[in-house]
């Protein structure tokens, strides 16, 4: 991000970590602005050895802040609390509201990057949502962390330092919404959690990182080749709620009872959870279209984990979409975005290709 660059340089130990003045600093570190929503790196338990039994989001962000004293000699940093929550309760009203205040706040000259604290469960639906609808170029770095705060060899605390230090990097001005865990940085269209407990867990298999922060530098090696954040159509500035998207999961001896449920429900989308690339069961392929044609838009992801589902021939008799490398909970935030555009098919698939 810009440093603002003054002839009147002070120390950074002059700098207050919480500066809520909302003044320009004056030093020529970046401002970084971190917007807490809880999560394991806020987490808590009264025992140290515990990594699954405590309260993740039960710490404030002043908690967070105050834990990375050393965040002061890179960057002027200050935080807000969105909410406060483990990530499985991040709920589309409050996407709704990090992404207007991430927007109102890079909107601000006093402002050259974001952080954005996150629990890991569902970190890449924000960050993606994040990616498709920031109206900005500064710098969105989303961090979480495996172990709580109170457990030994937390990796709260230099995620969020390395965080910060990403957000501040001017090399990572224009590389969409980025995710930050265990020195690497990810990108949002990328990057998913792979496994339950383990400290790295965020990968790109088939894509990969986009770069590292190893010592004192950023580095980066690759770039997202999708749309995002300015060359993104995507403009949240006037919705209040977004559509209903569910997600259902193909398994032998299936029925379409779920679709039938889903389309009653009120579900604007569906978004399948495919066996192989995207396969639908003949029971299943029967609720997709009658939902379909009721005008609720099915797209068909995976359930494998890796790999592309191709668009299939057979996609336009029954106004299917194909999801790309997009796995089934990040399609269903594209495709919520996508319905707030359109309900053509064609149009939906095009945005499955370029974003
Ligand atoms: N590691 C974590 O952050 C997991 C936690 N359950 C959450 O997503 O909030």
């Amino acid at each position: 991000a810009a440093a603002a660059t003054t002839s009147t340089t002070v120390p950074p130990s002059a700098t207050t970590i919480t500066d809520k003045s909302e003044k320009p600093q004056t030093n020529n570190l970046p401002n970084i602005k971190i917007l807490a929503t809880g999560g394991t790196i806020a987490g808590s338990s009264a025992v140290n050895t515990d990594t699954t039994d405590y309260k993740a989001g039960a710490l404030g962000i002043e908690t967070l802040i105050n834990a990375v004293p050393e965040m002061k000699s890179i960057a002027n940093v200050s935080g807000e609390q969105v909410v406060n929550v483990g990530s499985p309760d991040i709920n589309n009203d409050i996407l709704l509201k990090l992404a207007k205040r991430t927007n109102e706040l890079l909107a601000r000259d006093d402002v050259d990057g974001i952080v954005i604290t996150h629990g890991t469960d569902t970190l890449e639906e924000t960050a993606y949502f994040l990616n498709l609808v920031v109206n900005s170029d500064k710098p969105v770095v989303v961090v979480g962390s495996m172990r709580p705060a109170t457990a030994i060899s937390a990796d709260g605390p230099f995620n969020l330092y390395n965080a910060v230090k990403v957000a501040g990097a001017s090399a990572s001005k224009g590389q969409g919404v980025l995710v930050l865990l265990n020195d690497r940085i990810g990108a949002a269209r990328y990057i998913t959690k792979t496994n339950t407990t383990a400290v790295d867990t965020f990968k790109s298999v088939e894509q990969g990182y986009l770069g590292a922060v190893v010592g004192d530098q950023v580095y980066y090696y690759n770039k997202s080749t999708h749309k995002h954040t300015t060359a993104s159509m995507f403009d949240i500035s006037i919705l209040t709620q977004l559509p209903q998207v569910d997600i259902l999961y193909e398994y032998q001896n299936n029925g379409r009872y779920l679709y039938d449920a889903a389309v009653a429900a009120g579900a604007k989308g569906i978004v399948v959870a495919g066996s192989g690339n995207g396969s639908l069961s003949k029971t299943s392929t029967e609720g997709a279209e009658a939902a379909g044609k009721k005008g609720v838009i099915i797209a068909r992801s995976s359930r494998v984990g890796s790999g592309i589902v191709s668009p299939s021939t057979k996609d336009a008799a029954s106004n299917f979409v194909s999801t790309d490398s997009l796995n089934p909970q990040k399609a269903r935030i594209l495709l919520m975005l996508a319905l707030t555009q359109t309900h053509d098919v064609k149009e939906i698939q095009s945005f499955f290709n370029e974003y």
